[in-house]
């Protein structure tokens, strides 16, 4: 399909093109209450005053809802369903189209445009949704062969699970973070000595700092208690995908999450990205995932043979002194599990979803070193280090570091589809 032209300047290459039209939440100096906008190029257009001059007065099944873009989180937006997000958007598409059905309503509208369209630059980003749970699944495949081998060996790396249900944790929604947030290392119950036998742990900054490369999707359809989503209709649930750092604290990890998982070594701190890509936009990039070569049950069993994404997916860190560098590179295919089975499987029980919860995908690797999407597996759990340049290396994060996802699909340069970036500096650990 041609890339859609507009008669605003979207600059070549942006992750914001008019093919994509992602929600957030957003402020401006001026006007410092958050409210919902969407990113188009270097811009965003602030739904609230678009909606108050107008903006949708050529589409009016939203104008009874028009009170949702004066939110402070896309939470009554995502409520209204799938069709109202695909409408609305093919809507901002074609009012942003260089042969718009609407030239009155923004492309002749100046007045509008000064208004409402906000450069980008200027804006603040918030959580784009108000999280009552949070859920992080454990879904990339080739992460948890390689985390596995590392502590069971290859033989033992999959727990005999982990092929028949997507295996997950109940993440801490509180200490969920959008891009740019800093991350404070730390303090927890470590063995400074693992390898010996006494098992006698000390209270101390976290030595084994890591990120974990992931996606996040938010829930737009509740499901009653006791009422289980079919993996068919899971797709109605499904509102859109943000990245995912999920911090981990290996050390503290691997100290406290046997039998019942990961605790305080993972709920310190998870950050987001700030424009959630609409599941709509994702669907020309939707690809097959990795085999499941063990016959899954019924209730996991989907129509749809193609059901995760292929999203490009790279991982950067900067060090305090400003050394930088590309560490992994990877790709959101690299899942067993698709979203849809992962919804399926959480309400399996009569669980209810509810609106805005998000659903981690669980770290996504690829299968070669420069393709890990973590630390953990990187340096092979602190013994190979990583050159950041000729006079840095890393195994887990020092203070200062800021590591940045990012995330695109296409190669289309005026058609990308992208998330923007996901970014956390971490700042030293309090004093004990
Ligand atoms: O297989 C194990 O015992 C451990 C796996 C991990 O440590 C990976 C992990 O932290 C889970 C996650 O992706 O959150
Ligand atoms: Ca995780
Ligand atoms: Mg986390």
């Amino acid at each position: 399909m041609p890339a859609l032209r507009s008669w605003f300047s979207i600059p070549r290459g942006s992750h914001f093109s008019l093919a994509n039209i992602p929600f957030g939440i957003i402020s401006t100096p001026s006007s410092k209450t958050p409210r919902v906008a969407v990113a188009i190029g270097e811009h965003v257009l602030d739904l609230e005053a678009f909606a108050a001059n107008n903006g949708f007065s050529a589409l009016s099944i939203i104008q009874p809802h028009q009170a949702v873009f004066s939110q402070p989180s896309l939470n009554a937006f995502a409520a209204l369903g799938r069709p109202i997000h695909a409408i609305v958007r093919k809507y901002i598409q074609d009012v942003f189209d260089a042969d718009t059905t609407y030239p009155e309503i923004l492309k002749t509208n100046s007045a509008l445009q000064k208004q409402a369209l906000l450069p980008l630059k200027e804006i603040q980003t918030y959580l784009p949704f108000k999280i009552g749970d949070y859920t992080d699944f454990f879904a990339g495949l080739n992460h948890a062969v390689k985390a596995g081998s590392m502590f069971r060996g290859p033989i033992n790396a999959l727990q005999p699970n982990y092929k028949h249900l997507p295996v997950a944790y109940h993440g801490r929604a509180s200490s969920i973070v959008v891009s740019g947030t800093p991350i404070r290392r730390p303090n927890g119950q470590i063995l400074l000595d693992p390898a010996t036998e006494k098992k006698q742990p000390t209270y101390s900054a976290c030595k084994k700092l890591d990120f974990e490369l992931e996606l996040g999707a938010f829930i737009c359809k509740a499901n009653k208690m006791g009422e289980p989503v079919p993996v068919n209709e899971a797709q109605d649930s499904l509102f859109g995908i943000v990245l995912m750092n999920d911090w981990s604290a290996r050390d503290v990890q691997a100290w406290e999450y046997v039998p019942l998982g990961p605790f305080n070594a993972k709920n310190f701190g998870t950050t987001i990205s700030a424009w959630v890509v609409l599941a709509d936009a994702l669907e020309p990039f939707k690809v097959k995932g990795i085999e499941n070569d063990v016959g899954v049950l019924p209730y996991l069993k989907e129509k749809d043979n193609k059901s995760v994404y292929d999203i490009q997916l790279k991982v950067d860190l900067q060090t305090k002194s400003g050394n930088s560098k590309t560490i992994a590179k990877t790709n959101g295919r690299h899942l067993l599990w698709s979203y849809p089975q992962m919804i399926a499987h959480h309400s399996s029980t009569g669980c209810p979803l509810q609106v805005g919860d998000l659903l981690g995908s669980g770290t996504i690797s690829g299968i070669s070193q420069s393709e890990y999407g973590s630390l953990l597996e990187q340096s092979e759990n602190g013994k190979i280090p990583i050159k950041i340049s000729d006079s840095e290396e890393r195994i887990f994060l020092e203070d200062g570091d800021e590591v940045t996802f990012s995330g695109v699909c296409g190669s289309d340069e005026e058609a990308l589809v992208g998330f923007g970036e996901c970014v956390g500096r971490i700042e030293p650990a309090l004093k004990l």
